[in-house]
């Protein structure tokens, strides 16, 4: 079908042929992704260039379960099995410059290969840990999670079952002085049964990893008490015990890598940084953006819609580069637009980016009637009162941060209590 639809190959849906009754049947949707992976050097995929690699899945929508931490309400984890559908789509959703997704799967990718060839782990060390860390708002969970998800659809033939656990890390501090290490070896009690079936692929999320192996250097100092020390030793021992284990890998994110106990650093293979997004990622989520609510009709712009979908960076880039000064005006005009919020927006996290054309939106006072020339118009003007507040933010946050003195890891729920409620305000 692939072969006979078109001679080049490009990410994103291919409809599924009204002639082929099996197909139409069948499938709901068929989606080509990361040819990139492909694209080094050559700018067109042509379908001689490669070979496509077909993966057929289910997507599971029973949503999440969940593991009572028993004493309080707090749930210890939250189970999903893979692939889910509240996953679906955000691989794609993901946009970053450098390559990182294809660098996270490719060594995803050989931490399972070379467990499956059996390779020696004591002549050729890993461990199956990936710490993402860096700012917040920049996609180091979801990355996660998507990452996750891609790897239960390739690896669907070798493990039949998939789970990814996302760790509560703030469920396992007890209010009961020296309990916090138990509660830790109870969560890899329970991973450890998910693991001990061989065909079942196991994925641990550990969220804000600093809350939980926090620099014990601090605890020797003599602010910390004794019990944030034996969660951290709890969890390391927990986790070297998993290592043995072929079919379990180890997600962890954190906003703070210099708050992370160094030894759990160590053991981590991949410290990947994650950035705020550059402008070719900022024009590109935005891009996304627009054409959501473009197919959602809440733009409307005939033009754009069928027959001149917004260009990518690159190609208005070149266009941008071989126009003469007085066709700014004609067809590259909205995109020029798009691409000026974009040069404004830069220091805004892609979690912030998401949300501006929501608000560029709910700005505008008869939104019905509204243009796509208007919107961005009214996007710039959202993106221009968002850095400024944002501005205040940082400044206020460092006073803000300043007067919160923190002394263990509990101080980190208060911390983040005490945030979360300032970004409510
Ligand atoms: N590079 C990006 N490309 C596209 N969307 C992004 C990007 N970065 C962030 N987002 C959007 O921001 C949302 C929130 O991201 P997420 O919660 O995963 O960030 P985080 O880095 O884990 O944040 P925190 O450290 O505050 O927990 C994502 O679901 C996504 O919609």
């Amino acid at each position: 079908m692939l072969e006979k639809r078109s001679l080049s190959y490009v990410d994103g849906p291919v409809p599924v042929p009204v002639d082929d009754c099996f197909l139409l049947e069948n499938v709901q949707r068929i989606q080509i992704c990361d040819t990139d992976e492909w694209l080094d050097k050559h700018k067109v995929l042509l379908f001689w260039q490669v070979r496509p690699v077909v993966y057929v899945f289910q997507l599971n929508e029973d949503g999440p379960g969940e593991e009572p931490s028993g004493d309080d309400t707090l749930s210890i984890f939250n189970e999903w099995a893979l692939p889910a559908k509240e996953f679906d789509g955000l691989w794609e959703s993901l946009i970053y410059e450098t390559g990182l997704k294809q660098r996270l799967l490719r060594y995803a990718s050989s931490a399972l290969f070379f467990t499956e060839r059996g390779v020696d782990p004591c002549l050729v060390s890993w461990n199956r840990i990936i710490l993402l860390h860096g700012p917040p708002g920049t996609g180091k969970t979801s990355l996660c999670k998507a990452l996750a998800q891609k790897l239960s659809i390739r690896f669907k033939s070798r493990y039949s079952e998939c789970q990814l656990v996302e760790v509560n890390a703030h469920s396992l501090f007890s209010k009961w002085f020296s309990e916090s290490g138990k509660l830790v070896a109870k969560l890899f009690q329970k991973i450890q049964e998910m693991v001990e079936e061989e065909n079942n692929l196991v994925f641990v999320l550990i969220d804000e990893v600093e809350s939980l192996a926090a620099a014990r250097q601090a605890a020797l100092s003599g602010s910390e008490p004794s019990d944030s020390i034996r969660v951290v030793n709890a969890l390391l021992t927990q986790m070297d015990k998993l290592k043995s284990w072929p079919n379990v890998i180890i997600l962890t994110t954190s906003n703070i890598t210099a708050a992370i106990d160094i030894a759990f650093v160590d053991r981590a293979d991949i410290k990947a940084y994650v950035g705020p997004p550059t402008l070719q990622a900022r024009y590109e989520i935005l891009r996304s953006c627009l054409q959501e609510l473009l197919r959602a009709g809440i733009l409307t712009h005939p033009q754009l819609h069928d027959h001149f979908p917004l260009p990518t960076y690159a190609t208005l880039k070149e266009k941008l580069h071989s126009c003469e000064a007085g066709e700014l005006h004609g067809p590259v005009y909205l995109p020029r637009l798009l691409l000026e919020a974009a040069e404004l927006c830069q220091g805004l996290s892609g979690r912030a980016l998401r949300k501006l054309p929501f608000l560029a939106h709910a700005s505008i006072t008869n939104p019905s009637t509204c243009t796509t020339s208007t919107f961005l118009a009214a996007l710039i003007q959202t993106a221009r009162r968002e850095l400024s507040e944002s501005r205040a933010e940082h400044l206020y946050g460092q006073n803000f941060g300043e007067a919160v003195i923190y002394h263990n890891q509990r101080q980190s729920l208060v911390r983040k209590a005490f945030r979360a409620l300032y970004l409510q305000l």
